[in-house]
């Protein structure tokens, strides 16, 4: 029985692969204690000098918050506590001191595209749709993804319209915008190693230090606080009647 995740080192580069292909890799409270652990071990392991995210399987990268496990949450203070926790550890990895690369493999949706565009990079498959559609929920995102979303230097109609569109855009769509860095076709090993290839010459020092500029940046700008206060909002739309009905409707809808 899987816990949901597991992590490797290899040659520098530490992969967390969520491992829930059966939920289109939907992160539950096991797989964030997954993200906890993989954080921890970046902090406790100077030989890492990249941290990959990526799916199992070619079908999904991340479906977000698991529905299944997460429609029992009814109220803004039980939302909360459970979108605080992930938004947390985002913050957490988006403030380590290497850089972090989301190895899109396949569908990223909901949640799954907050923890996408938390990370440095996206490298999207070609074959690959992502999307914010917590709007189909009648919610916002959650996680801090709309905040990191605003950071990234999308031009800021770009950014806006990703969200307010609630819908999944094609690869080449998410590069043409500025979302994705890579669209790759094949092996997203390979697309991987050539995309770090030219970084693997650098000293991890000097990552380090570029990665310090930004969260200095981010500090003073109030990131954290502006995720909070995304979280807060989350929270309250998630207790009102259209997002507990839509979320019916889904497990409904898989219940055939
Ligand atoms: C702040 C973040 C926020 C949160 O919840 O905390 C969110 O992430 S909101 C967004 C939540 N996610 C979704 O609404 C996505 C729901 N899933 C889908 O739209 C589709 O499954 C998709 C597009 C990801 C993949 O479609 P595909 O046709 O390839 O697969 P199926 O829909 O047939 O799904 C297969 C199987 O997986 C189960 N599944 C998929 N996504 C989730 C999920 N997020 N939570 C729980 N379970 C999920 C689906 O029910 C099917 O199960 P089965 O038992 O085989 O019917």
């Amino acid at each position: 029985m899987t816990k949901g995740y597991f992590f490797e080192e290899v040659d520098g580069v530490l992969t967390f692969t969520i491992d829930r292909p059966e939920r289109r890799n939907a992160i539950n409270d096991d797989v964030m204690d997954g993200f906890r652990e993989v954080i921890d071990y970046v902090h406790t392991h100077d030989t890492v000098r990249f941290l990959v995210i990526t799916g199992t399987g070619d079908r999904a990268f991340c479906s977000g918050g698991d529905l299944s496990e997460f429609h029992t949450l009814t109220t803004a203070e039980q939302a909360s506590s459970m979108l605080s926790k992930m938004a947390e550890l985002l913050y957490e990895w988006a403030t380590l001191p290497v850089p972090t690369i989301a190895l899109i493999n396949g569908t990223a949706v909901g949640g799954g595209c907050e923890i996408a565009t938390a990370c440095d990079f996206r490298l999207v498959a070609a074959e690959a749709k992502c999307g914010f559609i917590q709007g189909t929920l009648a919610i916002t995102t959650g996680w801090g993804g709309g905040t990191y979303l605003f950071e990234r230097g999308l031009r800021h109609d770009r950014a806006l319209k990703m969200l307010v569109d609630a819908k999944t855009y094609p690869a080449q769509q998410l590069y043409d915008i500025g979302w994705a860095m890579r669209v790759f076709e094949g092996e997203p090993r390979n697309a991987l190693e050539e995309f770090i290839e030219d970084m693997r010459k650098v000293e991890p020092g000097v990552h380090k230090a570029y990665k310090e500029m930004e969260i200095r940046k981010w500090k003073n700008a109030g990131l954290y606080t502006r995720i909070q206060q995304e979280v807060a909002t989350c929270s309250l739309l998630w207790e009102q009647e259209p997002h507990l009905a839509a979320v019916d409707r889904f497990l409904s809808k898989n219940k055939k």
